[in-house]
């Protein structure tokens, strides 16, 4: 891996030793489409300091590990973000100062979280998906279509598995696909969306979107919405086998929001689905 002297966009990526964070230091590097100028981890981290290519276990890039993002931010166009909800609440205010274009991958937020994030997008480009695939959100698309063609006699379930180290659930890319369900269904998915079921959970409620999750070994991400009626199912399925297809994606996305008015965008304005 070798980096491109010129004037192309400047990226920083932040949590840059995670599974994500170093998947896309590779995919930004082998892309020729920009230059990545800093990775960013947390204050103490044994990375810090270090050349992020040779903390990788590969050739040096040129580029540091650094603890802080104010100095990061400043050098560059773009910051490339999938750690946790703390830290990207952080990152979506300090993006926004630096006006740097913030794409967001990072899942598991609270509704008080996404407010602070809908804040940041008043002043610089702010692009956020719970999946960056191109796949998955065309899936969205034929997962919306399908509600909409099928009555409440369909019962609508999502279900997804990710590796024993996933921290949230359902996944975001689970929740974008209730959503989408519940788009279809004409309602706010908060109206349909059925808690987790344990014990005596009574009969399952008519038009209800339930969820389940299962955590297991390096599963990268599976998602099936099932539609089950009375003798019949249509089953709509994702699986990733590779972290690289949600990489190309938000290096995609960070292209894509030069330049554009500030705002929340998501990948469905990115891939014009
Ligand atoms: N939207 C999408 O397409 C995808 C989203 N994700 C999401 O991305 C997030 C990260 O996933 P992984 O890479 O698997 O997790 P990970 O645990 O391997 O990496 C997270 C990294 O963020 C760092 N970090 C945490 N707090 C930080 C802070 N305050 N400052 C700097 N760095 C900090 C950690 O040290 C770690 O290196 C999760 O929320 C996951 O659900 C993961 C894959 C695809
Ligand atoms: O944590 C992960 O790994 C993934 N998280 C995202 C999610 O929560 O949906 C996307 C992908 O499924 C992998």
């Amino acid at each position: 891996m070798s980096q491109p002297a010129s004037d192309l966009p400047g990226i920083v990526i932040t949590g840059i030793s995670g599974r994500m964070g170093q998947m896309l230091a590779r995919t930004v590097v082998e892309s020729g489409r920009a230059r990545l100028i800093a990775g960013v981890e947390r204050e103490g981290h044994a990375w810090i300091g270090q050349d992020i290519g040779t903390a990788m276990g590969g050739p040096a890039l040129g580029a540091l590990v650094t603890d802080d993002p104010v100095e990061a931010f400043a050098r560059a166009q773009g910051v490339i973000d999938f750690t946790a909800p703390a830290a990207t609440v952080a990152f979506a205010g300090l993006a926004a100062q630096a006006r740097c274009v913030h794409v967001i991958g990072t899942t598991g937020f609270e509704d008080s979280d996404l407010a602070k994030l809908e804040a940041a997008s008043r002043h610089a480009v702010l692009v956020r998906a719970g999946n960056m695939s191109l796949g998955v959100n065309l899936l969205t698309r034929l997962t919306r279509k399908v509600a909409e063609a099928l009555d409440e006699d369909w019962d609508i379930e999502v279900v997804e598995a990710h590796h024993r180290m996933k921290v949230d659930a359902p996944s975001g890319t689970a929740l974008m696909l209730g959503e989408a369900a519940a788009e279809g269904r004409g309602l706010p998915l908060k109206d349909l969306r059925t808690p987790a079921r344990e014990g005596i959970t009574g009969a399952r409620e008519r038009g209800a979107i339930g969820f389940s999750a299962i955590r297991g070994g390096d599963i990268v991400g599976e998602h099936d919405v099932i539609f089950a009626a009375d003798g019949e199912r249509v089953i709509l399925r994702h699986i990733a086998t590779d972290r690289r297809v949600f990489a190309r994606g938000a290096l995609r996305a960070v292209l894509w929001g030069q330049g554009k008015k500030p705002g929340q965008y998501d990948m469905i304005d990115v891939l014009g689905l």
